[in-house]
């Protein structure tokens, strides 16, 4: 049985498939694969793992209807047709969990460096613009006490509240499709309507998938409805913001800042207007990007594949929810 895999990964991944017995091909260049470069590689293999924007849709699915499996080195599958995946019996797995603590991290890095205008004076230094002592000048917003509002309270937004409230005693509120009882009990979150989350958050954290109902729901008029102050996070997936809507609100000051791990499109342009704005920090979409995460991430989407290709049940099959 042969797998082939889109990127370098962690080579505990490689070594795991290898010991199964599998064969396995690396792309090794950085660059992602063309459609149609990725379908001639998997009609030649059993299995794919795939890490990476690589488009999984209907006519990739139907082109490679052979794969035993796909495992995706990510948690996100939005760049999936899981629908017509199952229509077509291809199992698809994912890597929830580990990579939690490392996407919250990111998060909440996001939330702490926009709140004190961390990479704009960074940038600065490097300009030789250092800045003198000004008591009026450069000042950020404290966190303590605050309302962290997590839009997408399942595992990484749970991560998130926690670290708020154990960091800064934030009051967390939530909207997410379901109550979740252990934020609940735990942290004394409380879950809010769509409306009163833009309304009462200080700092609001988007941790949902990209789905038809979340994306570009942070527009022109979610944003409108925040407060003057408040700070907007996204980890998840840039197209669950409108970009020219955000720039907007930053420039009108109907909000505050904004800390951005994901854009649309990725990678974001150098001549960004964000890029410029004090309050404004945006990351290379590297919230999974520790080493403990990564190992764990190429763990699980090598156990997928070694159970797929087996024709076994994935440990850990995409759970659409
Ligand atoms: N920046 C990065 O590197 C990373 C980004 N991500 C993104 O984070 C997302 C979340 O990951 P997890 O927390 O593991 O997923 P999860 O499935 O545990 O949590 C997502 C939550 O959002 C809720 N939800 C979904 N649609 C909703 C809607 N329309 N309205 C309200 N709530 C809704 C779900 O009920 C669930 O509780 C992933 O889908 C991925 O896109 C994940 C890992 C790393
Ligand atoms: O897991 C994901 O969905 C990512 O975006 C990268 O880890």
């Amino acid at each position: 049985m042969k797998v082939f895999v889109t990127r370098e990964i962690p080579e505990i991944g490689i070594k795991m498939m290898r010991e199964a017995g599998l064969e396995v091909t690396q792309w090794l260049e950085k660059r992602d694969l063309t459609q149609k470069e990725l379908i001639a590689y998997c009609l030649n293999h059993d299995a794919l793992l795939s890490s990476g924007a690589n488009k999984i849709d209907k006519i990739f699915l139907h082109k490679c209807s052979h794969l035993k499996v796909i495992a995706l080195l990510s948690v996100g599958y939005d760049n999936v047709d899981i629908e017509e995946a199952k229509k077509l019996a291809i199992p698809i797995g994912n890597t929830p969990g580990v990579l939690s603590g490392a996407t919250a991290d990111t998060a909440f890095l996001l939330m702490l460096a926009t709140s004190r205008k961390a990479f704009y004076n960074h940038k600065k230094i490097i300009k030789g613009e250092w800045e003198f002592f000004d008591p009026i000048v450069n000042l950020g917003i404290e966190l303590s006490n605050k309302t962290i509002g997590i839009f997408g309270l399942g595992k990484i937004g749970y991560v998130m509240a926690k670290r708020c409230v154990g960091a800064y005693d934030m009051r967390v509120i939530y909207h997410n499709r379901s109550h979740n009882k252990e934020a609940e009990q735990k942290l004394g979150a409380k879950k809010v309507s769509f409306e009163q989350l833009l309304e009462q958050s200080d700092v609001l954290s988007v941790h949902t998938a990209l789905t038809d109902a979340t994306k570009g729901i942070f527009n022109k008029d979610a944003f409108t409805k925040m407060k003057p102050g408040s700070i907007f996070i996204n980890t998840a997936r840039g197209a669950i913001h409108n970009e020219k809507d955000l720039i907007q609100a930053l420039e009108n000051k109907t909000i505050w800042g904004a800390g951005l791990d994901v854009t649309n499109p990725e990678p974001m342009l150098p001549d960004n207007p964000l890029l410029n704005m004090p309050n404004v920090c945006v990351l290379p979409h590297i919230g999974s990007a520790t080493i403990e995460a990564r190992t764990a991430m190429a763990k699980l989407a090598a156990a997928n594949i070694i159970a797929g290709v087996r024709g076994e049940k994935l440990p850990n099959p995409v759970e659409t929810r």
